[in-house]
């Protein structure tokens, strides 16, 4: 699912419309449609609903969804920020057909602060469809008055495309300035502001995308931003009845120096939970019993150490080590001293088959990255931006302050796949897209959970070997929503990155889009982060 800015979104708005020939008033009408049926399934208790209109077609979006709403038994009323003759094109065409079909929806048109005070009261939702992606900063007249005036009440509201004084188009955005929203409702693709804003100070609460007719031909964009959910659909297929273990490869997990084996054994897991056919851990034969702890479905080949540290293989011991082995990771509990990092790079070196790389794996490279260039295999990187910041040679600071654009360098000069955490991990591409994961929480910030992720990658890649883009997008994109079930069933501060592993099912069962066609981008379905943060 590609990510738009506001001028695409209004291009392929255009492009539906003239190219495939659906009427604008057929966008508006499934638009506002899909805003009231998320209104009656999230709220079905409010009985009174307010629909706050603006007087472009955000608003008409509203009239739409005050008419549905009202036809489904709801007492509606709507505050248009304006005069009814100062409507045009489809937003008075709305609102035309809900004066004319639904005569018990009060509709006021609202010209002062006084007059917009006066008129709410008791309702158990409002609708913000004030302004969308036509809003030009900063936010002005009534719809000032009506934001603080949101500010001051509890009562939910559902955004109508976005919080009215959001800019699409912000990487940045926040709820500084704009309209509070406890869920958003948008259109056909998420925009820039719906999966890097901050819609509330706490939390990212729902934002859901409504498919309302573009066709996907209509919908372009030049970022080559997508969303990494979409991917998920690759697991979405059940197994085959006849598969063996054979068919879904097989991992090897290299790392864990004395006083980490918690690493290797956390990835092990990981992917024998992510559905790898066979998972074995290479680890020093020290801790070959503690590792071996974690799950008797594991297998392990003790490795050469000194010292507690991993060292170079004597001859043939690679090639044995390998011996029908797919999917490499190296890095998890590494260490850095000794041969540990030169026994790194000798295995990526000496490797054919995909290898993640990740943790003290990374390290082994700081000063080396010539040495990363993929070329013909599949290389995968998952760094966090302290290990990117190493890997580039710049401060973590600056890798923060443009995350894509660097992700998207050392992707496409490396020939690699580039998975950099943090708060909206980014998935680079070798051919410079890149996509945005949307799941995960603060639970997550913990020692462990990179190396369940690195475990879930490989465990991706070791299934789906010739869909490597979709298998890395998924496998963030799970690691995330694992957490995300993991911190709803527990509290954030006590879940440990193997509870997320505990919650991998529920992830892996979860449908992006959900049955009333709606693909939740933030928050699980019918749940409320803020309400569940708040508790
Ligand atoms: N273009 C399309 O084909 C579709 C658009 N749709 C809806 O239309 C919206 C975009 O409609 P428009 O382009 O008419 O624009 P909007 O309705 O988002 O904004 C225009 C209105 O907002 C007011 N406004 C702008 N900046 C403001 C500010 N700083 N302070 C206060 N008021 C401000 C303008 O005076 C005008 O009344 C989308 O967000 C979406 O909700 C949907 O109906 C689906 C189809
Ligand atoms: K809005």
């Amino acid at each position: 699912m590609k990510i738009l800015t506001a001028a695409e979104m209004g291009a392929a708005d255009r492009r539906t419309v003239e190219e495939f020939e659906t009427p604008l008033g057929a966008l508006m009408e499934a638009a506002g449609s899909a805003v009231a049926a998320f209104c009656l399934r999230q709220y079905p208790a409010a009985s009174r609903v307010t629909v706050l209109c603006g007087k472009g077609n955000n608003g008409g979006d509203g009239f739409v969804a005050a008419r549905v709403l009202a036809a489904a038994g709801k007492t509606v009323r709507v505050l248009l920020l304006g005069r009814v003759d100062e409507l045009k094109g489809e937003a008075a065409a709305a609102l035309a057909r809900l004066q004319s079909e639904t005569a018990e929806v009060s509709i006021l048109e609202v010209v002062d602060e006084v007059m917009l005070r006066n008129a709410h009261g008791e309702e158990g939702l409002f609708v913000d469809a004030i302004v969308g992606t036509g809003f030009k900063p900063p936010l002005r007249g009534l719809a000032l008055a009506a934001r603080d005036l949101l500010k001051e009440l509890n009562v939910p509201v559902v955004a109508v495309d976005l919080p009215s004084g959001w800019d699409a188009d912000s990487m940045e955005q926040t709820v500084e300035g704009a309209f509070r929203a406890d869920a958003v409702v948008t259109f056909t693709a998420p925009k820039l502001a719906h999966v890097f804003g901050h819609l509330t100070a706490e939390t990212f609460g729902p934002v859901v995308v409504a498919d309302i007719g573009s066709p996907d031909a209509a919908v372009r964009s030049e970022t080559g931003f997508t969303w990494a959910g979409a991917a998920k659909t690759l697991t979405e297929k059940p197994r085959p009845m006849n598969s063996n273990k054979g068919k879904f490869g097989h991992v090897l997990v290299v790392g864990g120096a004395w006083g980490k084996a918690g690493a290797p054994s956390m990835a092990s897991l990981a992917a024998l939970r992510t559905g790898a056919g066979l998972v074995t851990a290479g680890v020093p034969e020290s801790t070959v019993g503690i590792v071996a702890a974690v799950a008797p479905e594991l297998m392990i080949t003790s490795l050469a150490e000194s010292q507690g540290l991993l060292r170079n293989l004597e001859g043939g011991r690679l090639e044995k080590l390998m011996k029908g082995i797919t999917v490499l990771a190296v890095g998890p509990g590494l260490g850095t001293d000794g041969d540990a990092s030169e026994f790194a790079r000798e295995l990526v070196a000496k490797t054919q088959v995909p290898v993640v790389i990740d943790a003290d794996g990374l390290n082994a490279f700081v000063g080396k990255t010539e040495l990363l260039k993929a070329e013909w295999r599949t290389l995968v990187l998952t760094p966090h931006p302290g290990e990117m910041a190493r890997l580039a040679g710049m401060t973590v600071k600056e890798v923060e302050a443009d995350r894509v654009g660097l992700a998207r360098r050392f992707a496409t000069e490396h020939g690699l796949t580039l998975v950099l955490k943090g708060w909206r991990t980014l998935v680079a591409h070798p051919d410079g897209s890149v996509a945005v994961n949307t799941t995960g929480n603060p639970s997550m910030a913990k020692g462990g959970s990179g190396d369940i992720l690195t475990g879930i990658v490989a465990a991706m890649l070791a299934q789906f070997p010739n869909d490597v883009a979709r298998a890395v997008e998924t496998a963030v994109y799970l690691h995330g929503l694992a957490g995300d079930f993991a911190a709803h069933a527990m509290d954030e501060h006590t879940v440990l990155a193997t509870d997320t592993v505990k919650h991998l099912s529920d992830a892996f069962r979860y449908r992006v889009k959900d049955a009333d066609g709606l693909t939740w981008i933030c928050g699980l379905h019918g749940q409320n982060f803020k309400e569940h943060r708040a508790a």
